[in-house]
């Protein structure tokens, strides 16, 4: 039995905005809810996102580090899309985690990207030899298959009200290349009144996503990594 302490496990987030959803990975923390778990990098698309704000103010704070396409096309005349999405892999490698989660993190990453992260492509100029593919999850404010792509609080809700669905909800779900579609970890329901303002079906969303979150977090990394038992195995 091997009672040497597991070192902690390691995430980066990737976001565009808020970061609400990051605050509530950052507040489950080496807890029981996301025990032994250290989040390493938040990586964001946009410069002025607030989430940003949120990292450096943790305690202890956490590295943060940002890059928009237009900012990386400004600095990098001719190069594409998918040299954009290398870019960010190489990030995101440098922090070495051992998962990846998008909290609202309003970029379609391209096959570069998740090759990479599946270490079935290597990144030029990076000695990084993945030991182990990194699973990359998304937290997606709709059930599998509703809604996919942006908006989908918005075009959820619309259609609810006009009777086209009976159902709204959340998924956390891995991330393959097809927007939306990887296998969800978890899926929850999310109550929706027929004739209720859109905020406070809103309010009760987020505070379900909250909580997927971290569960589906949780259920990843203890895929690659189960935390330290208390007897140490
Ligand atoms: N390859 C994948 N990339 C991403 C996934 C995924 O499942 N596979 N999930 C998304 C998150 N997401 C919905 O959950 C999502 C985010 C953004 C977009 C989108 O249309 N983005 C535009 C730019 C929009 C903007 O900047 O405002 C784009 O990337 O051109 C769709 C779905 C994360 N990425
Ligand atoms: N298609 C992806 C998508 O719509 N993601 C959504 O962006 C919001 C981010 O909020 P946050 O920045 O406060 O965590 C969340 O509602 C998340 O589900």
């Amino acid at each position: 039995m091997d009672s040497t302490p597991t070192s902690p496990r390691r995430l980066a987030i990737l976001i565009s905005g808020e970061g609400t959803n990051l605050q509530a990975l950052i507040d489950a923390q080496n807890t029981p809810s996301l025990p032994n778990t250290c989040i390493v990098l938040v990586l964001s698309n946009r410069k002025n996102a607030r989430g940003l704000l949120r990292a450096s103010n943790a305690s202890p704070p956490i590295p943060t580090a940002h890059l928009s396409l237009p900012a990386f096309f400004k600095s990098n005349p001719g190069k594409s899309r998918d040299e954009y999405d290398l870019e960010i892999a190489r990030l995101v490698l440098r922090a070495k985690p051992d998962a990846v989660v998008c909290a609202g993190w309003m970029h379609i990453l391209g096959e570069g990207f998740l090759d990479v992260l599946k270490g079935v492509r290597a990144l030029e100029r990076e000695v990084v030899v993945l030991a182990r593919e990194v699973p990359v999850i998304n937290v997606h404010p709709a059930l599998f298959g509703q809604f996919d792509g942006a908006g989908a609080v918005e075009r959820g809700f619309e259609a609810f009200q006009r009777g086209e669905v009976n159902k709204l909800g959340v998924m956390v779900h891995r991330v393959i290349k097809e927007v939306d579609r990887g296998k969800p970890l978890i899926e929850r329901t999310v109550e929706v009144v027929k004739g209720e303002a859109i905020e406070a079906y809103e309010e009760r969303l987020h505070k379900v996503e909250w909580e997927v979150i971290v569960e589906a977090t949780r259920m990843v990394l203890d895929e690659v990594k189960p935390p330290l038992s208390c007897d140490g195995v």
